[in-house]
């Protein structure tokens, strides 16, 4: 069975603050990203989670992009992603997020086998991009033992770890292919396209009904990487978390396709929190 999501996900996900919190009680999120060509991508996804309310943000990328980064977004912490205390980061984390921009060399394949060893079972992973692409290559670098694995391929990536070519990709072919990835019955996979569709980790079916041919431009998908992040570290890992991260990711490109021809990443990032507020303390 498929269920749409709807606007209600928003109202039950985003909850109103209460005043005796601070920043450890929204998540912690680390991203890992951005090589040399791709610096934009991990700034993106970086901007998606500071908009998205995750309590802390740290972000460990190529050191070619930290004064971009801190320029743009000087609420995020920076590690050079060839530093050695990148493992003790990742483990003090709630959230990591790996892949926008990440690259595909041997570095980056390095990333992703260190955070096998060390990503525990308290721990949510959302793997993107590049990430995928390694993992297409080498099933084995999947980090098995996080407590959940969140997917977001878009469909070529899909088509690249699956081996299903895009115009077979069906819910029953994708939940096959799903089933074959598993080893904890703990990965859920947000398949991206004009329509998105997300599987639970229970084989549940939900597509996602908003979104616009203006968001097709380079970045969307790193934006909502990082709002995924966001959501998972502050409201919980669990697949609401995810349903009202990919519709409001839509929702706000949707709002600024009323009167834009093209809809930029980054101003996805900036009505945010504005969107947010208008959903919180209404359940
Ligand atoms: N500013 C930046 O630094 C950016 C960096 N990026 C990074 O570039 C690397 C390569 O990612 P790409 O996604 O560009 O390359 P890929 O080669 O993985 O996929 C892109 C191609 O797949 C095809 N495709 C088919 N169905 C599609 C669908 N539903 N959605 C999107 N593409 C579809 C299109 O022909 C498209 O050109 C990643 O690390 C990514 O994070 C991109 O995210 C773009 C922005
Ligand atoms: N025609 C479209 N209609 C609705 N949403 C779209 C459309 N094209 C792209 N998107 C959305 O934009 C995002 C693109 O993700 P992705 O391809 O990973 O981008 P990038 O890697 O460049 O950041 C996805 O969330 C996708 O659903
Ligand atoms: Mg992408």
């Amino acid at each position: 069975m498929m269920v749409e999501i709807t606007e209600d996900i928003l109202t039950k996900v985003i909850k109103e603050r209460k005043s005796a919190t601070h920043k450890g009680n929204y998540g912690r999120i680390l991203l890992i990203g951005g090589s040399e060509n791709y610096g934009g991508a991990i700034i993106m996804s970086t901007e998606g989670a500071i908009a998205a309310g995750s309590g802390l943000v740290a972000v460990a990328t190529h050191s070619m992009n930290l004064t971009a980064l801190h320029a743009r977004d000087p609420e995020a912490m920076y590690i050079d992603w060839r530093d050695h205390s990148l493992p003790n980061l990742v483990k003090n984390m709630d959230v990591i997020v790996c892949g926008p921009g990440l690259g595909t060399s041997a570095f980056a394949t390095k990333v992703l086998v260190m955070l096998k060893d060390i990503i525990s079972k308290k721990q949510t992973i959302v793997l993107d991009a590049s990430a995928l692409d390694l993992i297409a290559k080498d099933h084995e670098l999947l980090p098995f033992n996080a407590g959940h694995i969140v997917l977001t391929p878009h469909q070529m990536e899909w088509q690249r770890l699956s081996q299903i070519r895009i115009p077979f990709q069906t819910d029953s072919a994708n939940k096959t292919a799903l089933n074959k990835l598993e080893a904890e019955g703990n990965i859920m996979l947000v398949l991206k396209s004009n329509h998105t569709h997300v599987y639970d980790e229970k084989g549940q079916v939900f597509i996602n009904p908003i979104g616009n041919p203006g968001m097709a431009t380079g970045g969307m998908g790193d934006t909502l990487a990082g709002i995924i992040g966001g959501f998972v570290a502050q409201f919980g890992p669990k697949i609401d978390s995810i349903l009202a991260a990919v519709y409001i990711h839509s929702l706000a490109g949707d709002i600024l396709y009323k009167s834009n021809y093209v809809v930029r990443p980054t101003v996805i990032s900036k009505i945010l929190p504005r969107l947010m507020k208008k959903y919180s303390g209404l359940n």
